[in-house]
């Protein structure tokens, strides 16, 4: 199986993302943690570009001793000198020089002629090579290139010394069969081509960058450059932890592989991010928060069946603790049966239909229902429903600065009956609680209330308690739902069911007394 080399930019052309400004320590922080992850190459950043970079990269070329260390360099000799004095005490001394050959690039930005360019290419690899071990140069805008010319300037440079030849996709314009022919091409045509490790480094402005390495790699490409979480000018480079993960999975068919240590990836890249402040997509490929959740019922039962159904990846892999399974409203009986025992909840069919249908209700009111969320429904369930006497049908609430807050409810009564009243109180709890106690054949008093949220977040369920004296007893209501006023109307009428529980419970007793 071929080995690929893993040239990571995160630190150079990551840095290049718009609004990215790493200082001195976060990026310490990220090469050691490139270290960690294995990668071949570290690109630490560019000398020339400003005192910190230099200072940056000098530092990381002095203590990483894991990856080997390189910087980027134009085609002049101040580039050159001052990634040379800021790679020189590394482990093994490697810079990376670039020049355009597009015809757009040489033609209005460097204002140079072909023949000038290939000279300069040549002039800066020799000139690089009397210092640098290894020399690596880079086609800027290769994919661009006419390629005889591609071919021509190859070969010229690999004769002035160059030990890696790089292929970019500068502005992320070429097709993985284009970029494949690119190689085949630069192979068929530059005689000393074998020299030389070939390198290929892509950028996604057509959301190709990953497709185009990996095609790189079946056409000869011996190194691969990219970013974690693909991060870099315009839309970015190619993600290495995508590519690195694609070879592991399908080494079927690419038979090739990288030498990182897959479960170092999910932690560079929680990383990268933090200390980027670019955030990763929810459904990006291996490290998004979404890569290893299942949603809905037919996935996750085939998941709870047999694993492989619906996951390629395992999250261990990569370093992700578990899978996960979401539960919202896409979610099937067995996902949800699974979780409730894992809860500790053993339900019998009728009950598992109940609170199933009341876990969908509350599912297409709420994004996504946590454990605390489930455990409220089975409180409900199991000490709640049997004491439904009377039931709320329907609450309206009006509130407004400027209006007294009134309270419109409509109740099914223990014979069936459906009663409605309004009122009005200080606040909309008042107002909920003045309207039901009108509705009761005599007063409730309220001893005591009590509201908290299930869960952390906007999307938790309110929980209500309620201490109530009715009918001469006093008696405890608890009531759950998105919303608080629901969740206060609820625990209300849960109190004054449960007076009439106790009642009727007395009432049995002693009618078995006197029959006994
Ligand atoms: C595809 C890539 O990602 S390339 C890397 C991009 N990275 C960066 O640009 C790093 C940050 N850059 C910088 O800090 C600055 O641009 C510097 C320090 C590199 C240069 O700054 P300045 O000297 O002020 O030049 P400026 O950036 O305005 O223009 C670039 C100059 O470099 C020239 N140039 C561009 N590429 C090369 C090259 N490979 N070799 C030689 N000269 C080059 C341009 O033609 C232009 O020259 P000119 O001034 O004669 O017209
Ligand atoms: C310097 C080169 C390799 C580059 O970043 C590009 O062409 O995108």
């Amino acid at each position: 199986m071929r080995k690929i080399n893993m040239f990571d930019t995160t630190l150079r052309d990551g840095e290049q993302s718009a609004g990215v400004n790493l200082n001195h320590s976060e990026k310490m922080e990220i090469a050691r943690q490139l270290e960690r992850l294995q990668v071949d190459i570290i690109e630490a950043g560019f000398p020339a570009a400003s005192r910190g970079d230099f200072h940056s990269v000098k530092e990381i070329a002095e203590t990483i001793k894991g990856s080997s260390v390189t910087g980027l360099a134009r085609t002049n000799q101040k580039d050159i000198d001052t990634a040379w004095e800021a790679l020189k005490y590394g482990e093994e001394p490697r810079i990376h020089i670039f020049i355009a050959t597009s015809p757009v690039h040489m033609t209005y930005k460097l204002k140079k002629t072909p023949e000038q360019v290939v000279e300069t290419a040549v002039e800066s690899v020799r000139y690089a090579k009397k210092r640098f071990p290894i020399v690596q140069w880079s086609a800027e805008d290769a994919c661009r290139t006419d390629l005889p010319f591609l071919a021509r300037i190859v070969k010229e440079v690999i004769d002035a010394g160059a030990d890696v030849v790089n292929i970019p996709d500068t502005v992320g314009y070429i097709t993985p069969e284009e970029y494949g022919k690119i190689f085949n091409y630069l192979k068929e045509n530059v005689p000393n081509i074998d020299r030389v490790k070939l390198s290929a480094h892509c950028h996604d402005d057509l959301g190709m960058a990953v497709s185009n390495s990996l095609a790189a790699i079946e056409h000869g490409a011996d190194q691969i450059e990219g970013t974690i979480n693909g991060i870099g000018e315009r839309a970015g480079n190619a993600s290495l932890e995508e590519i690195a993960v694609a070879l592991h999975i399908r080494k079927d068919h690419y038979n090739a592989m990288t030498g990182l240590k897959l479960d170092e990836i999910s932690r560079t890249s929680q990383l990268v991010s933090k200390l980027t402040g670019m955030l990763i997509p929810a459904n990006k490929a291996v490290v998004g928060k979404n890569a290893f959740a299942h949603e809905s019922g037919i996935h996750q039962d085939g998941v709870l069946k047999e694993v492989t159904t619906y996951e390629i990846i395992s999250p261990e892999l990569v370093g992700v603790a578990s899978n996960s399974m979401v539960l919202g409203k896409h979610s099937g009986r067995h996902a949800f049966k699974n979780r409730m025992k894992e809860l500790g909840y053993e339900l019998e069919p009728d009950e598992l239909d109940r609170v199933f249908q009341a876990f969908k209700d509350l599912a297409d009111k709420k994004k996504e229902i946590t454990d605390e969320d489930l455990m409220a429904l089975m409180t409900e369930e199991r000490a709640g429903s049997s004491s439904s006497y009377y039931e709320i049908t329907s609450l309206q609430v009006q509130y407004g600065t400027n209006h007294i807050p009134t309270a419109t409810i409509t109740l099914e009564t223990p014979d069936g009956k459906q009663i409605q009243e309004a009122g009005t109180g200080a606040g909309s709890v008042e107002a909920i609680y003045n309207t039901l106690d009108k509705m009761m054949d005599s007063p409730v008093e309220l001893l005591d209330y009590r509201i908290q949220s299930t869960s952390g977040g906007s999307y938790s369920l309110g929980e209500v308690y309620v201490k109530i004296k009715y009918r001469g007893r006093t008696s405890n209501g608890r009531g759950t739902a998105q919303d608080v006023l629901e969740a206060s109307a609820k625990a209300y009428v849960n109190a004054i069911n449960r007076v009439f529980m106790q009642e009727k419970w007395n009432h049995e007793q002693q009618k078995a007394v006197s029959k006994g």
